[in-house]
């Protein structure tokens, strides 16, 4: 039995006007239930973002027809897309291992695609030379994929997506295969490819700079639910989860306001310098944390506590100390600073933050 969504009666009156994509993605497989709303509009990027196991692929699969909804509703440029089988959806898809066909040639797997649709095969191959060309991958026509390397792979995955004119493009994790230094290069690359795409692009990603490099718009997944979406940017300044906190490298807490003080569920209160009431989050970064051994006297700080080293590790340029004690804080310092402090896992220092390195905001 399924739960999709009524469409109202008459001849395809399922094909509602609004272009783009609007999905209510209801999935069941075992015990585990993805239900996610998404809606794009054609030119945009989307990213799913979330930890494993969040329900991101299956979304992407639900998308592609790959698997089957079990309710909601899947809607792209007015028309319903629900019960269309997969190859028949005007959808293009690169896979996370591109699953390039081995035996046939960069020309021949993107000009699969048109060829499906009933291109002929001398047309298909003409488009497909050109998605290549477009690639600047000219050269690599009569290559075999293991011949090719992960970023140009990676391309002619992309091309023959793009080969069938798809009004919706979905990546799954399109830099996983690529190791760092590709990988740099192919994200500015596709970023240029998904700018000119015309149509919606869907990905799917646990890597946050992907996300935030590639996508306009960032949908954050967890336990098969979204749990906050907006802008890069957005995302950034005001994290509603731990999850999205740790990503964008935050420390985040959530209390009760009143006025510039922020009371804790279960720990000190705060002091801020948004005036706010009720349920608020507070972030601030692990660099406006500051460290000393002995209690500061007459610190301006309001936010002063005494914490506990529970780990140190390398951080870029910088050591990265998890503290506990009244609050779990992250601080960054110089490697000397942490010389200097002679930080171990058990050292009591005290942390201090100013409150105008705090942002407050509504929960
Ligand atoms: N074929 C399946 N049968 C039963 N459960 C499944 C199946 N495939 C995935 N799941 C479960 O669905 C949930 C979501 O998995 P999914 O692969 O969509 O997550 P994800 O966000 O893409 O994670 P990852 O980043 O690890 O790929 C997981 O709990 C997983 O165990």
């Amino acid at each position: 039995m399924t739960d999709l969504d009524e469409t109202p009666a008459g001849a395809r009156a399922q094909d509602l006007p609004g272009r783009g994509l609007d999905a209510r993605l209801v999935v069941d497989r075992g015990t585990f239930r993805l239900d996610v709303s998404l809606t794009v509009a054609p030119g945009e990027v989307v990213a799913l973002l979330g930890p494993n196991g969040a329900g991101k692929t299956t979304a992407l699969r639900a998308l592609a027809g790959l698997v089957p909804l079990t309710g909601g509703h899947l809607r792209l440029d007015g028309a319903a897309l629900d019960r269309t089988p997969p190859e028949a959806r005007p959808v293009g898809v690169v896979f996370q291992d591109y699953l390039l066909f081995p035996h046939l040639s960069a020309l021949d797997n993107v000009a699969f695609g048109p060829r499906c649709r009933g291109a002929s095969r001398t047309e298909a191959r003409a488009q497909a030379a050109e998605w290549l060309a477009r690639m600047g991958l000219s050269g690599h026509a009569g290559v075999k994929p293991r011949r090719l390397s992960g970023g140009q792979a990676q391309r002619v995955a992309l091309a023959r997506a793009l080969a069938v004119r798809p009004r919706l493009l979905l990546l799954d994790e399109p830099l996983a295969a690529l190791d760092a230094r590709t990988r740099l290069e192919v994200r500015a690359q596709l970023r240029r490819h998904l700018a000119e795409f015309e149509a919606v692009a869907v990905l799917v990603t646990h890597d946050p700079l992907d996300a935030m490099v590639l996508a306009d718009r960032l949908v954050v997944v967890e336990h098969g639910r979204v749990v906050q979406e907006g802008t890069p940017s957005g995302i950034a300044r005001r994290p509603r989860t731990d999850y999205i906190a740790r990503l964008v490298g935050l420390n985040l807490y959530r209390g009760q306001a009143a006025g510039h003080t922020v009371r804790l569920a279960d720990g000190p209160a705060l002091t801020t310098t948004e005036d706010l009431s009720g349920p608020v989050f507070v972030a601030f970064p692990p660099s406006a944390v500051t460290l000393h051994r002995d209690r500061p006297a007459g610190s301006s700080a309001r936010n002063l506590w005494r914490c506990e080293v529970a780990g140190l590790e390398a951080h870029g340029d910088q050591i990265r100390v998890d503290l506990t004690g009244p609050l779990r804080l992250t601080a960054d310092l110089t490697a000397v600073a942490a010389a200097e402090l002679g930080l171990h896992p058990g050292a009591v220092v005290w942390a201090a933050v100013k409150a105008a390195q705090t942002h407050a905001y509504p929960a």
